[in-house]
């Protein structure tokens, strides 16, 4: 049995304000899209990694990609996140039971360890799972004119990250019975067939990269990890 990352790379990054999409934007003198797969590339127990781009992508072909080993484009992108993930399971000729592991290409500063511990923890796992976060802030609902209507409690929430770890078949067949506006992620398809896959605790370093502040902070949390790595060398 297979692991397969899956990396979505199809958006236009339309919160980025940018004419390039964010995955080919500079970060730290590399597209974006280069330090998520150099994490993923660090990972030993993925057997393939395989980016999903756009049809249309102009990008992909102007960088060098010869320095990664294992790794695999599709051009097969859709108008959605969820489409994008659902062609890619169509076009990457997997066995059913192989593991696929999601992970936004906009979340570059993935430590492979937590890859790694995510892999151990869901092996055997009859559903599979994701990393995510509990919440750290208060929550407030609002309502028209901005004004708050009550504070949410918190207890139980978790922001989901990615990876999001599944079985290829089961993955495909809860996104394809269940394409909509609201699967934003793997796991909630899933939890529309009544399954309950499994948190996994992530990091608040694994940032997506959504808005313009975001490449700054992931500058700072590359240059930091580098650091903590020469620290254990
Ligand atoms: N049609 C799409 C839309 C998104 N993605 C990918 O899904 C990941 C997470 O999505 P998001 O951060 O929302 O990226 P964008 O859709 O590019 O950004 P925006 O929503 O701001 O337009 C990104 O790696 C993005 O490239 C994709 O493969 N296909
Ligand atoms: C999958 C995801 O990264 C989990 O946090 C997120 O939902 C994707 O972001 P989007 O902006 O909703 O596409």
């Amino acid at each position: 049995m297979k692991h397969i990352a899956l990396i979505p790379a199809a958006g236009s990054g339309s919160r980025m304000a940018s004419l390039t999409p964010k995955q080919y934007l500079d970060l730290s003198g590399k597209p974006l899209i280069w330090h998520t797969l150099s994490a993923l590339a660090k990972v030993a127990e993925l057997d393939r990694i395989v980016v999903v781009i756009s049809p249309e992508d102009e990008w992909w072909d102007s960088f060098d990609w010869s320095g990664f080993a294992r790794l695999e484009v599709l051009r097969c992108g859709g108008a959605s996140r969820a489409e994008s993930v659902l062609n890619g399971l169509y076009a990457v000729q997997a066995a059913e039971d192989d593991w696929v592991l999601v992970h936004d290409a906009a979340r570059p500063c993935l430590d492979p360890a937590l890859v790694s511990q995510m892999i151990a923890a869901l092996t055997g796992h009859p559903v599979g799972g994701i990393l995510a976060v509990p919440v750290a802030d208060t929550l407030k609902l609002a309502q028209a004119g901005q004004h708050i209507a009550h504070t949410h409690p918190r207890d139980g929430l978790w922001q989901a990250q990615t990876p999001q770890m599944f079985r290829v078949a089961q993955l495909a067949h809860a996104l394809a019975t269940g394409m909509g506006p609201d699967i934003t992620d793997e796991a909630s398809a899933l939890e529309k067939l009544g399954l309950q896959p499994q948190l996994i605790m992530g990091s608040p370093w694994n940032l997506k990269v959504t808005y313009p502040q975001d490449l700054r902070l992931a500058a700072l949390i590359l240059v930091a990890g580098q650091q903590d790595q020469s620290g254990k060398a």
